[in-house]
């Protein structure tokens, strides 16, 4: 018999295509779809798809996640995070099909002092976060079996992210400024495609009750923009790389077009205590990033270091980034 394979959507986003990597590790079969082959806004072809897929489980890492561009593009906003993925949660409801869907720390607005857990009210501040929440209940409302795991700050050696920001900013600036009041838990891809794979094989085996609902699910420990950037050039000098100088200001010195939350920290003890998962501290799984971005420091014969000015080069040329980390895996 042919197994059935996790069909897994957003294939080219940084999420997306760690999953297909960790599920290819895995062993596991897996079919990923980019927007060419399941256009989310294409509802009528949904059905059609999943039906000649015939997946054992969904996992939708599609998404609108350009925040601030969000704010003068509502309706494609709103259209992808939450018509979308209810389209695709009711085709799977409809077939009998386990749905693991992904959501953001961006759904709280960053007033609570401690790390938010999944008892607490969500208010977005903006409308990326406003989407995205209303495409957790529009998901839950039609599958009501559904998984929704709440991510935050995710970043990954291929895609559009921070890490990858300050490094094009470390080659192109002499000072670079990063706000250090708005507080969260770096997340890298490769670890949260993992547990969600965890999760997907978890609710195939057990009663699928056990993972129906919210879970936070981030990296370990937390810090702000300005300290994450601040790792991320400590990593860069740490390998050979002369890093810029590093300010920090404030979110009002840093004018854009969506308010963040100043508090967007998850407690992912739901998830661990659920499902035993816990990723691990941001800091290692930065150090593997930049491993596999910039090197590991090793310098040749001159002392040059041969991985950097090639790697950095192509920081902005997706294919190459990717095929980086294929060869890593
Ligand atoms: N990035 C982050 O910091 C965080 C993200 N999340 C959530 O995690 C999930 C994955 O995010 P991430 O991998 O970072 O996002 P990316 O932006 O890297 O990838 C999203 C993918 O979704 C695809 N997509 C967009 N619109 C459609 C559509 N109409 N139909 C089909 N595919 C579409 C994009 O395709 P194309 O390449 O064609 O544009 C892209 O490949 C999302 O749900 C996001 O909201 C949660 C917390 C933090
Ligand atoms: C590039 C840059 C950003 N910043 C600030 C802006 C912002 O407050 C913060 C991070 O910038 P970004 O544009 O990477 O952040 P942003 O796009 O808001 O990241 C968010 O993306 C969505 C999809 C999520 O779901 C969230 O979890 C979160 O990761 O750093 C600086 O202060 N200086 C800089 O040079
Ligand atoms: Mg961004």
């Amino acid at each position: 018999m042919i197994e059935r394979p996790i069909m897994i959507t957003g294939r080219n986003g940084q999420l997306g295509s760690c999953l297909r990597d960790v599920a290819a590790l895995r062993g596991l079969s897996a079919v990923a779809l980019g927007r060419e082959e399941l256009d989310l806004e294409v509802r009528d072809g949904i059905d059609r798809t999943v039906a000649s897929i015939a997946p054992c489980m969904i996992i939708n890492a599609a998404a609108y996640t350009a925040v601030d561009q969000a704010e003068s593009d509502v309706r494609k906003a709103f259209s992808i995070n939450r018509d979308g993925a209810a389209a695709l949660a009711d085709v799977a409801w409809q077939r009998n099909i386990p749905f693991v869907h992904v959501s953001t720390d961006y759904v709280f607005d960053g007033a609570k002092h401690e790390a938010y857990d999944e008892a607490d009210v969500p208010a977005p501040l903006n409308t990326y976060g406003a989407s995205k929440l209303a495409g957790e209940a529009a998901v839950l409302a039609a599958h009501p079996l559904a998984t929704v795991v709440r991510s935050s700050w995710i970043y990954s050696s291929t895609g559009s992210n921070f890490v990858r920001t300050m490094l094009r900013l470390a080659e192109t600036r002499p000072i670079v400024r990063v706000v250090s009041d708005q507080h969260g838990s770096p997340t890298a891809a490769a670890d949260l495609a993992a547990a969600l794979l965890q999760i997907a094989e978890r609710s195939l085996t057990d009663d699928r009750r056990i993972a129906a609902g919210i879970f936070h699910v981030a990296g370990q420990g937390t810090t702000s923009w300005h300290g994450f950037a601040e790792a991320i050039f400590d990593g860069l000098s740490r390998r050979g790389v002369r890093p810029p100088m590093l300010e920090a200001i404030t979110t009002e010195q840093y004018p854009s077009a969506a308010r963040r939350p100043v508090n967007s920290r998850l407690d992912s003890s739901k998830a661990e205590r659920v499902f035993g998962i816990r990723l691990p501290a941001w800091r290692q799984s930065l150090e593997t990033c930049l491993d596999q971005l910039v090197g590991r420091g090793d310098t040749d014969a001159e002392g040059n270091h041969p991985g950097w000015r090639q790697r950095n080069a192509s920081l902005s040329d997706h294919a190459s980034g990717q095929q980086a980390v294929a060869a890593r895996l």
